[in-house]
């Protein structure tokens, strides 16, 4: 007898950068209030699901080796919230292709979670509504109703109430890969610490910010990119500091630390300014590697597994 092997379901999804990351005071839950504008950017991880007796989840990719494949990886968790949902085993084989930097500030692992919801979804054919794949998306951490979501948009509770921002255009940024990476919570607790003797000023709105992106200006927008959590990843990583300073030097309009580090995002005048910074970067030796984006693009979805493979 023949036995038919299933087509795997695929979903790519992006990484993101913070473009302003203003970050309030400790909650009683261990989380921060925040404020933040994220934006979806061209650099992505795919995720590829298929029916099996167990699950089982394997990585393969840029990091891989950093990434455990038990219950600590996001993408496990994400497969049994969506089992539960549907009251079904989670029996399937995850396939993890990491583009997206491990441990980066660029929420490689939220990516992750939020395209296995929406892998599951289709291949279980649940049809699950948007507003019941945020609640679980959010369930799983802050960063995950975002990359379902993509785009440009505003955070604000822990990161996962989110209002859709208009970003006209493409903007072009060039992504520098640290050579560790930094822990999330580690990097709040040090801003905690820092803000404890008094030091780091403090984000304002996003006003100014939000009309920039309205215009499709690049040259406006890079003045009012604003991180409060990147004295905190300079701390921990004080070599960010020389990354900075070369990125802006190689031409870039500014400079930020993504999220909670250690990428560093460097936002430029066009394409053709980012392969170039993207270039005189990587011959610097500040950072194992380089990267070139364009955003916004849109959050996870299925791939088109005609076209694209
Ligand atoms: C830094 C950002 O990437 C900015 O978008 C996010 O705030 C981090 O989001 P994430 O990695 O999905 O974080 P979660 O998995 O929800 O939380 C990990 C840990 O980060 C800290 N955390 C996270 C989000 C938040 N608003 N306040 C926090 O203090 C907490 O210690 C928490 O236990
Ligand atoms: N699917 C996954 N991909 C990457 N890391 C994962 C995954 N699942 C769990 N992890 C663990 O989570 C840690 C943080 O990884 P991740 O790449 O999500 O960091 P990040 O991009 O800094 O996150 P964020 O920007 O959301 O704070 C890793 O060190 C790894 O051990």
């Amino acid at each position: 007898m023949l036995s038919v092997v299933p087509d795997p379901v695929v979903v790519t999804v992006p990484a993101k950068v913070n473009l302003h990351l203003a970050v309030g005071d400790l909650r009683d839950d261990g989380y921060h209030e925040l404020s933040t504008v994220f934006q979806a950017l061209s650099l992505s991880d795919e995720v590829s699901v298929v029916p099996a007796d167990t699950l089982t989840v394997q990585v393969q990719g840029e990091g891989a080796q950093f990434v455990p494949t038990d219950n600590r990886n996001l993408v496990w968790r994400a497969a049994e919230a969506v089992a539960d949902r549907a009251g079904r085993e989670p029996a399937v084989k995850i396939s993890v292709r990491k583009g997206i930097p491990v441990a980066g500030g660029m929420a490689g692992g939220s990516a992750d979670a939020a395209a296995t919801l929406l892998a599951l979804d289709h291949l279980w054919g649940l049809e699950l509504d948007r507003a019941t794949l945020h609640e679980l998306a959010a369930d799983l951490g802050s960063d995950v109703p975002f990359a379902l979501h993509g785009g440009t948009a505003v955070g604000s509770g822990r990161g996962e109430h989110l209002l859709p921002v208009l970003a006209r255009d493409t903007f072009h940024w060039v992504l520098a890969l640290a050579k560790g990476g930094l822990s999330t919570p580690k990097v709040f607790a040090e801003l905690d610490r820092l803000r404890a003797e008094g030091r780091p000023p403090r984000a304002g709105t996003p006003d100014a910010l939000m009309q920039a992106l309205a215009a499709g200006d690049a040259a406006t927008l890079a003045p009012l990119l604003v991180n409060d959590l990147q004295p905190a990843a300079l701390s921990l990583m004080p070599e960010l500091r020389r990354t900075l300073r070369a990125g802006e030097a190689a031409g870039a309009l500014a400079g930020i630390v993504s999220g909670s580090g250690p990428t560093c995002a460097f936002l430029c005048a066009d394409e053709q300014s980012a392969i170039q910074v993207g270039a005189e970067l990587a011959g610097v030796g500040v950072c194992r590697t380089v990267r070139v984006a364009a955003g916004p693009v849109p959050g996870a979805r299925l791939a088109d597994i005609e076209e694209g493979r």
